[in-house]
C-alpha cells in the first residue's frame, strides 16, 4: 500500500447527519471474506476496506448526508410546505433557465465535460426502473388519458410549452430509479444501490462485475478486447445493439465497455475508446518487458496503472477546476496521500443525483473535428451522436483536438438549447427528446433529496427563511414557483 494514515485531519469535512446510512451493511450486505495481502483491487471494490469490507462495493446503496424526505416516509415525492405537489420540473426550467446568452470560458477547454461524465461514469450508475419496454421508448402509454401507477413520476408538459407543444407531447418521459427490493433487500425508506463501484477504479473501462469484466478481456498479452476498424483499435462492438431503421435493420457502432453508459455521447465514447487503447498499449509495454508474465499478471498490473492514471487526473487537473485551489488545500487534496480507513468511501446520494450534476450546466453545444494543423474539418452537434458514436470512427485524433482547441462553456443561467430541449432525440426508435434539467430536478425528488435550504445549513451556509435570503447563490424568479408563507 502506497497510503499511510493521515496525521492531520480536516476539521472542515462535511459530517453527515444521516441515520439510515448503516442499514443496508446491518441488514443486507453478502458476507465478504478479504485476502488481507491481495496486491489487486477486487472486481466490485469489496476488501479495499478491510474493516469495512462492503464499503464502496458495487451495488451497495449511496451515502446520505441527509436522511431523504419522502411526503409518506417511503417513496412518496415531497410536497410544498402548504401540501401542494413542488412545481413543475420543466417549469423551473422554462422560468429559471432560458437566458439566451452563451458565455465561454476560455480558462478551460471542453475536455472538462468529458472527463467529468467518465468518472462519473466510474464511480455512479442508477438504472432507471423500465417499465414493458427498454430505455428510451417506454411509457408511451403514460400518454394516455387514464394511465397506470408507474407514470406517476412523468413530468407533465404545458401545451404552450415553446419546445414540446409545437411536437404535441404531453409528457417527459421520466423514470423512477431502482431500488433495493430489486436487489432482496427491503430497506425503508426507499434506497438507491449503486451498479457501479463507488471508487475511482476504471470500473467503467473493465467492469464492476465479473461477466462484464471476464467479456470485455482478450485473454492473452493482459489485453482488453478490441475492435479494428480502419486500422485503429475501438471498444469491442456490443452484439446486442442492433438499431433498426424501417424494414433493414442496419447496425451502427455501439461500444461495448465497463460502464453501460459508454454511447451516449461522443465525449465519453471517444475516453472510453482512449483509455482502452491505453490498457492495451500499457500491457503491451508491460509483456516486452516482462515476457516471463501471465496473462493474469499482466491484466491486473496493467489495471492498477490505468486506475492510478485517472485518480491522478482527476485530483491535479480535473477537482482544482471544479473546487478551486482554496478548497483542495482546505481539504487536504493537494498531491496528498492519505488514507483514512474511518472514511466511507461511496458516492453520496446528494452528489449524484444533485450537485455532481453542476456540469450539465456547461456541456457544450457544438463539438469540432480539428486536423494536424488546428484548423476545423467539421462541425458536429452533440444531439445527433447520442446513442450513436458512428462519426467517432477515423475521427478520435481530430476529435482530441478539437476538445482540447475548443474553450469550454462557463457555468451560466441558461443551459444549451440541446440539453435544455432535445438530449437523445431518434426518430427511428421513437425517442421524443427530453430536458436534461426537468430530469435532474426530478430525479432530486426520486430519490428524497433533502430541500436545498436544509442542505445548505448543512454545509455551513447561512439559514434561509426568505427567498431574499437565497440570493447569494440563486437569482430571483424562485418566488414565482413556489408557495409563500405568510
Ligand atoms: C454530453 C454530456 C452529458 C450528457 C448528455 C449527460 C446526460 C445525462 C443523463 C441523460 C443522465 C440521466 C438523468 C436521469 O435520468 O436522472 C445523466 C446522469 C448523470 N450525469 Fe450526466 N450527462 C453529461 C455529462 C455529465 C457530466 C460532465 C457530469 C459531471 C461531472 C455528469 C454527471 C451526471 C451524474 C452524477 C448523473 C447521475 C449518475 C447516476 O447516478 O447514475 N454528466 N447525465
Ligand atoms: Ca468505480
Amino acid at each position: 500500500m502506497i497510503f499511510y494514515t493521515p496525521t492531520k485531519k480536516s476539521t472542515l469535512r462535511l459530517t453527515s447527519v444521516a441515520t439510515i446510512n448503516n442499514d443496508y451493511f446491518d441488514k443486507c450486505s453478502p458476507p465478504v471474506t478479504c485476502d488481507p495481502k491481495a496486491k489487486y483491487r477486487t472486481v466490485n471494490g469489496s476488501c479495499n476496506n478491510l474493516q469495512n469490507p462492503n464499503w464502496g462495493a458495487a451495488l451497495t446503496p449511496f451515502y446520505r448526508y441527509m436522511d431523504p424526505v419522502f411526503s409518506d416516509g417511503i417513496s412518496a415525492f415531497r410536497l410544498q410546505s402548504d401540501g401542494s405537489p413542488l412545481p413543475n420540473a420543466r417549469n423551473i426550467t422554462l422560468t429559471m433557465f432560458q437566458d439566451s446568452l452563451r458565455i465561454c470560458d476560455y480558462k478551460n477547454n471542453e475536455l472538462l465535460v468529458p472527463w467529468g461524465q467518465f468518472i462519473t461514469h466510474d464511480t455512479a450508475y442508477s438504472p432507471v426502473r423500465s417499465v414493458n419496454s427498454s430505455f428510451p421508448a417506454a411509457l408511451d402509454h403514460c400518454q394516455d388519458k387514464n394511465p397506470p401507477t408507474e407514470c406517476k413520476a412523468v413530468i407533465p408538459l404545458s401545451p404552450d410549452d415553446p419546445v414540446y407543444g409545437k411536437k404535441n407531447l404531453t409528457i417527459l418521459k421520466f423514470m423512477r430509479l431502482i431500488t433495493s427490493p430489486a436487489y432482496n433487500c427491503s430497506l425503508v425508506p426507499d434506497t438507491v444501490l449503486n451498479k457501479n463501484t463507488h471508487y475511482i477504479d476504471s470500473s467503467n473501462v473493465y467492469g464492476s462485475d465479473p461477466d462484464v469484466v471476464n467479456q470485455l478481456r482478450l485473454f492473452s498479452g493482459g489485453q482488453l478486447l478490441y475492435n479494428t476498424i480502419k486500422k485503429q483499435e475501438y471498444c469491442p462492438q456490443d452484439p446486442t445493439k442492433v438499431v433498426k431503421k424501417g424494414n433493414q435493420t442496419q447496425v451502427t457502432i455501439a461500444f461495448l465497455a465497463g460502464d453501460v453508459n459508454v454511447n451516449q455521447n461522443l465525449g465519453i465514447a471517444l475516453l472510453q475508446n482512449l483509455m482502452l487503447r491505453f490498457h492495451n498499449y500499457i500491457a503491451n509495454q508491460l509483456q516486452i518487458a516482462h515476457p516471463l508474465w501471465t496473462d493474469e499478471t499482466i491484466y491486473q498490473e496493467t489495471r492498477r496503472i490505468v486506475a492510478a492514471v485517472t485518480q491522478i487526473i482527476t485530483y491535479d487537473n480535473f477537482l482544482p477546476i471544479i473546487l478551486g485551489e482554496k478548497y483542495m488545500n482546505e481539504y487536504g487534496l493537494n498531491s496528498e496521500t492519505n488514507y483514512d480507513p474511518t472514511i466511507m468511501p461511496s458516492m453520496a446520494q446528494e452528489m449524484t443525483s444533485g450537485a455532481l450534476r453542476l456540469l450539465h450546466n456547461i456541456i457544450p453545444a457544438k463539438l469540432n473535428y480539428m486536423n494536424e494543423n488546428y484548423t476545423t474539418y467539421e462541425v458536429e452537434e452533440p444531439s445527433k451522436s447520442f446513442l450513436r458514436p458512428d462519426t467517432l470512427i477515423g475521427n478520435v485524433d481530430g476529435l482530441i483536438r478539437g476538445l482540447t482547441e475548443t474553450p469550454g462553456r462557463e457555468p451560466q443561467s441558461s443551459y444549451n438549447n440541446l440539453i435544455s430541449n432535445i438530449v437523445i432525440e431518434i426518430p427511428s426508435i421513437n425517442t421524443t427528446g427530453f430536458d436534461l434539467l426537468s430530469y435532474d430536478i426530478q430525479r432530486g425528488r426520486d430519490v428524497g433529496l433533502p430541500p436545498y435550504t436544509k442542505m445548505r445549513s448543512l454545509c455551513g451556509l447561512p439559514q434561509a427563511k426568505s427567498f431574499d435570503d437565497l440570493s447569494d447563490y440563486i437569482p430571483s424568479k424562485l418566488d414565482l414557483l413556489y408557495y409563500i408563507e405568510n
